[in-house]
């Protein structure tokens, strides 16, 4: 039996929001605070009569007898003029979604109004508004909905169906309502209704005589708001201003026929309504209905649009609003058979297990070229570098492997040519190495195998070939088609062979490049350098990149100031698949971001300065949307211990690596939470954050903090962890949050005894179980159970143990003793008593 109502549903009932509903009981002195307040059936009556008519109950027009119909059943509003009380009440009840103020049903002006109020969805049915969409699916872009959604719709279409055919859809009865008793232009439509206001030319006779709408104003009002104060307060209940009442009309006017619109793919809520002119709140009602909690700044997802777009009538097509700044589209691809095109250098990233010789195999590369090259070259680390064999260049990238090579992955940035997969010879294949080779054989990318650490006595060269062919790579030698090239980053050994085979391999792909078109480069690092602003180390992919060139990079852009090379040698321009960090941009860009040369200054500025807006656009409204399902893990979210993390790094690569890393460490009772991270070094408020922060840690990767900074953090007994490897970054973090960890227990059983006989101890005492131990031993000190018929009854501690009249630790198996019970006194003989031991285990994440 349902005998309360829940504020919201009287809200959805007359299709206000809750808000109205609370403050108008609040107003009659109810006891209603929020939408799921409840109240009596007779309580919701009176409020739903109040709100209609404006009026309590006492001072109220007759009550509507039955319940108000939904809306969808009443296209028309049907007011019989010059009739009284009871007819009014009937109309209201017809029309309940409608505002109060807007259908006084005055009765001293029914003359000819020569307006009626149609429903917009319905078209078959009023001719006047045919061009509206009849299809309740959308057709869209989109995929299909969810299962539930298509029952949701299904269910509505179905109610829909059969409130068309109700017999009180009389379009061509004449209904005429005064509104507002004003002229046409003041003619409002609830914001929160469907419902167009047009001309209805039955009744004027094909005579428009619109003067006669301006009488009514100062007409006293019978009907629903005949309880009401006149005036300036007669509109009060919705609060709706009068240039809201002409802007909605207004637009009502002029989109009355909405039928299709474009909508970006990323829209929010408030904006999807504007868009098909619908009221914000009569979206959030819908979504609300079908179970999704929204407001208004959420974005949609593809299966809401459908959904809204079915109710609404509307097709719509989305489109991306990144075609706006999507800089990209505008380059001029190199046809293939172009003459322009010229051979260009392979780029080459070095992935392998941790520990197996990546860096070594990147300096002993390094290294052993610029001995070849400029004497005394000093080279700095940009993040990539180029080498030169027998007069070809190929370009290392030199970035935290796996991390960065998929965050360029995941922006699209294809980069790289050929992997090298280092493989230690004396370690075999291990969990990162098959990794890397499924990053590789995802991205399509060829692979050449380094088996490092050749010097080694443990050496084994063939089992890594072994393993290797077993994840698909095939030796050369063993009649397959990777390269196989044994090498030592510590003697220096194998490094020409390595790169012979790279060559080979760049030869047989014939990578072409055309260096007289614009440059297209992607970046690879980027960092705030002082004296330098933001510099990014690039990798030209197409075209050649001059000094002075007007670039756009994301939200960033500039002109290139200078360009210098990883041997700090000042370049005037980097072809294709050269590297060189730039000079010049206004801001700091992350990796795998596509940096390109525009025509003008002023291209280049508006395509950052679009990007920027986007960006920013979309973090200021971070999505709250979420299911009623999404709730109850959202709280149980909220249960979870999270370590929050201040983390600073000095490049950008490191910084997405290090946070993806961080995210990862998480299980069912906690998590980490960076709340603040970026790229530079660590500062005084990096230290305050920590310092106002609960379990908030201070990590600084490749950053180490100054004098000020260690002082305050000395100061305010902060700790600050700073790191120059990402994996014990990781270590210690993961150690934090296992220390945040509940101790789990692990249970030990000594060993069991049965009772043989039981004795009542002096004085009442409690009751001493004769037990003779069958197996293992019982121990004093531990827990204690009591298991009947295999049922454990009772589970405690153990008051005392003890073999003739001693006390002892420990009675083993074969032997008599005595045990009394802490609190547990019905131990009976057959019973089973059973010590055990808690032991805590280690937790891990
Ligand atoms: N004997 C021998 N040791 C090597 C060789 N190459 C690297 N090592 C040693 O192996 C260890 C790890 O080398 P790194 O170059 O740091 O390995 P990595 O794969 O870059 O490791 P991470 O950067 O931690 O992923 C170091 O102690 C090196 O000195 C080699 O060819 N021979």
């Amino acid at each position: 039996m349902m005998d309360k109502v829940r504020v919201h549903e009287i809200a959805k009932e007359l299709g206000i929001n809750s808000k109205e509903v609370v403050d108008k009981a609040a107003a009659m002195g109810l006891n209603v605070k929020t939408a799921s307040s409840s109240v009596s059936i007779e309580e919701a009556e009176q409020i739903m009569n109040y709100i209609m008519s404006g009026a309590s109950t006492e001072t109220a027009a007759p009550k509507p007898t039955s319940k108000a119909a939904p809306a969808e059943e009443t296209p028309a509003v049907t007011v019989p003029p010059k009739t009284e009380h009871a007819p009014v009440a009937a109309a209201v009840s017809e029309v309940k979604d409608e505002p109060s103020e807007e259908a006084p049903a005055d009765i001293e002006a029914p003359k000819r109004s020569g307006l009626k109020i149609v429903k917009k969805k319905r078209p078959q049915e009023e001719e006047f508004v045919a061009p509206v969409r009849q299809e309740s699916i959308a057709v869209s872009s989109y995929g299909k909905l969810s299962e539930q959604a298509q029952r949701e719709l299904e269910a509505k279409r179905a109610k829909k169906a059969q409130s068309s055919n109700a017999p009180v859809q009389k379009k061509d009865q004449g209904v005429r309502l005064d509104i507002f008793g004003g002229g046409i232009s003041d003619i409002s439509m609830d914001y929160e209704e469907d419902q167009v206001v047009l001309m209805d030319f039955n009744d004027l006779g094909g005579k428009v005589e619109p003067e006669e709408e301006q009488k009514p104003k100062e007409k006293k009002p019978i009907g629903r708001n005949a309880g009401k104060k006149q005036g300036a307060n007669r509109n009060k209940p919705r609060q709706v201003s009068r240039e809201a009442r002409k802007k909605y009309t207004r637009d009502a006017k002029e989109d009355e026929v909405i039928t299709h619109v474009e909508i970006p793919e990323d829209i929010r809520v408030y904006e999807f309504a504007d868009k098909v002119r619908q009221p914000l709140s009569e979206v959030i009602k819908i979504l609300f209905n079908l179970g999704m909690m929204v407001t208004k700044n959420d974005f949609l997802g593809k299966d809401e649009i459908e959904i809204l777009a079915s109710e609404f009538g509307v097709e719509v097509t989305t489109i991306d609003p990144k075609d706006a700044f999507n800089y990209e589209d505008s380059y001029e691809e190199d046809n293939e058979d172009s003459a322009d095109l010229e051979e260009r250098p392979p780029v080459i990233t070095i992935m392998g297990h941790v520990d197996h010789g990546k860096t070594s195999l990147l300096d002993a590369i390094r290294n052993a070229k610029v001995a070849h090259g400029e004497a005394g070259g000093i080279t700095q680390h940009i993040g990539a570098y180029s080498v030169e064999q027998h007069g070809k260049l190929i370009t290392f990238l030199d970035t935290p492997g796996h991390e960065a090579f998929s965050s360029m992955r995941a922006r699209g940035a294809q980069l790289t040519d050929i992997i090298v997969i280092v493989v230690a010879a004396d370690d075999g294949v291990k969990p990162q190495t098959r990794e890397s080779v499924k990053h590789a054989q995802e991205a399509k990318v060829p692979v050449i195998v380094a088996i490092n650490k050749m010097d080694k006595p443990g050496a084994n060269p063939d089992m890594v070939k072994a393993q290797m062919a077993e994840l698909g790579l095939n030796p050369v030698d063993w009649g397959g088609d990777v390269e196989f090239v044994g090498v030592s980053a510590k003697a220096m050994t194998g490094i020409d062979e390595l790169l012979e085979a790279i060559l080979l391999q760049a030869e047989i792909m014939e990578l072409k490049a055309n260096p007289n078109n614009m440059a297209k480069a992607v970046v690879v690092e980027s960092t705030l350098e002082k004296g330098r602003g933001p510099v990014a180390t690039v990798i030209v992919q197409n075209g050649t990149l001059k000094i002075g060139d007007n670039i756009v990079c994301g939200s960033a852009y500039g002109r290139v100031r200078a360009l210098i090379s990883d041997r700090k040698a000042q370049l005037q321009k980097i072809g294709p698949s050269e590297t060189a960090v730039v000079v010049g941009l206004s801001d700091v860009p992350p990796s795998g971001e596509i940096l390109m040369v525009m025509e003008s200054d002023k291209e280049a500025r508006e395509f950052a300065q679009k990007r920027y807006e986007y960006d920013r656009h979309r973090e200021l409204s971070h999505s709250t949307k979420t299911t009623l399902d999404e709730l109850s893990s959202l709280i149980a979210e909220g249960r979870l211990k999270a370590l929050k993390v201040v983390l600073k790094t000095d490049v950008h690569g490191s910084l997405e690596a290090i946070r993806s890393a961080l995210a990862e460490l998480r299980n069912e009772e906690v998590k980490v939470e960076v709340i603040s991270s970026g790229v530079g070094g660590i500062t005084e408020n990096d230290v305050a954050l920590v310092n106002n922060s609960e379990n908030c840690m201070l990590v600084g990767f490749n950053v180490r903090p100054t004098g000020n900074v260690n002082a305050m953090a000395k100061q305010m007994g902060i700790k600050i962890n700073t790191y120059s490897i990402i994996y014990q970054l990781i270590d210690d973090v993961t150690a934090m949050l296992t220390g945040m960890m509940a101790p789990q227990f692990r249970e030990e059983n000594t060993g069991q005894a049965e009772v043989r006989d039981t004795f009542p101890m002096p004085k009442g005492g409690g009751t001493i179980a004769g037990c003779v131990v069958v197996d293992g031993k019982l121990v004093r000190g531990g827990m204690v159970r009591v298991i009947r018929e295999g049922v454990v009854i009772h589970e405690g501690d153990l008051t005392s143990l003890r073999r003739f009249k001693d006390d002892v630790k420990e009675v083993t198996k074969g032997f008599d003793c005595g045990v009394v019970l802490n609190g547990y006194t019905d131990v009976k003989v057959g019973d089973v008593i059973e010590t055990f031991t808690k032991i805590e285990k280690k937790v891990s994440l």
